[in-house]
């Protein structure tokens, strides 16, 4: 089984170099699908409060602990969750955080909870991240971070006069169609690491002739090719899956790297395209329009 290498973050806690992601995985689905995938190795397991699919992550994790108690701790496992842009301010935050912490309760802590995104104002935004930073100070929550952050959200968040814990990671999609050059060379300045999110492109570019010439070469799959792009990249890849049989396949990545004009001719290929949401955009309050 492969067994998937730890880089350090901000929060002196270490992070799995590639996720499970879990949006779309239905509820009833996801007990087993993260069970397999810790069986198959994944030890990161990426959920959202907006997934509607916490608990199940939760279950399959705290399954897949007490089978082996010996020789699997909690420690070995990294979950993620995210506060959905309703969720923000103080108090709304704080209930959110209530909530996914009970859920939460079989394997005593959450690793990270991000922002899933900076949609909503500086006030809401402010409060949220007090909330979160106070989580971290009950122990509940081990490290906080941000997706979806452009690089104006990032500097506004540390400017906050009372910042305590800086973000230690920022969820972005990202792949060979959308590179973010700026935007990841300013989040990894601060010392936020980057997890790239739709790192499979949604499966909409997995007959690219470069994906399958360079998948030839390793004898890989596209979709294969894609992850150690991302692995190459110095990203945290979230690919997704509710098929068993692609969750080992997505992993046996570990056995080859891209060459650096290899890395370099995928790069070439961005034409800033998204596949999902795109709030790194979203305005500042001083960037809003009175009549918008
Ligand atoms: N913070 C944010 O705003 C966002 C976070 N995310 C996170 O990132 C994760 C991954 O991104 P996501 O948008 O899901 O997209 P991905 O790029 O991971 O693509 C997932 C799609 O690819 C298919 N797929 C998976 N493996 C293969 C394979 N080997 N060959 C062919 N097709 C394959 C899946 O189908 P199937 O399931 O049928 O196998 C699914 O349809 C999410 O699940 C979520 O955890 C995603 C979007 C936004
Ligand atoms: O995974 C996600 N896919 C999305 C699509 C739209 C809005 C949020 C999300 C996610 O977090």
């Amino acid at each position: 089984m492969v067994s998937v290498p730890e880089v350090n973050l901000n929060s002196g806690k270490v992070i799995p170099t590639i996720g499970l992601g879990f949006w779309l995985t239905p509820e009833d689905q996801a007990a087993n699908i993260a069970y397999e995938g810790l069986n198959a190795g994944y030890r990161l397991l990426d959920s959202a409060r907006i997934y509607k699919n916490e608990q199940g992550v939760i279950n399959g994790i705290a399954r897949w602990l007490a089978e082996d108690p010996e020789h699997r701790h909690r420690g070995d496992v990294f979950y993620t969750t995210k506060i959905y842009d309703t969720e923000h301010g103080y108090s709304e935050t704080k209930a959110a955080l209530n909530n996914s912490i009970e859920k939460a309760k079989k394997i005593g802590y959450i690793d990270l909870v991000l922002v899933h995104s900076p949609q909503s104002n500086y006030e809401k935004r402010h409060g949220t991240w007090m909330a979160l930073q106070e989580a971290v100070d009950s122990g509940k929550v081990k490290s906080i971070g941000v997706s979806n952050y452009g690089i104006k959200h990032i500097k506004e968040l540390l400017a906050y006069p009372d910042l305590k814990f800086k973000p230690v990671i920022n969820q972005l999609e990202l792949h060979p169609w959308l590179t973010r050059t700026k935007l990841v060379e300013f989040s990894k300045s601060q010392g936020i690491a980057i997890e790239a999110y739709s790192p499979l492109t949604h499966g909409k570019k997995l007959n690219d002739p470069d994906l399958v010439r360079l998948g030839k070469k390793y004898s890989k799959s596209p979709a294969q090719i894609l992850i150690r792009w991302s692995l190459d990249k110095g990203f945290i890849p979230l690919p997704k899956t509710v098929h068993t049989a692609r969750l080992a396949p997505n992993l046996d990545v570990f056995d080859f790297n891209l060459t650096n004009d290899e890395v370099k001719l995928l790069d070439q290929k961005d034409e800033d395209l998204k596949f999902c949401w795109d709030p790194t955009v979203y305005p500042l309050d001083n960037e809003k329009r009175e009549d918008a």
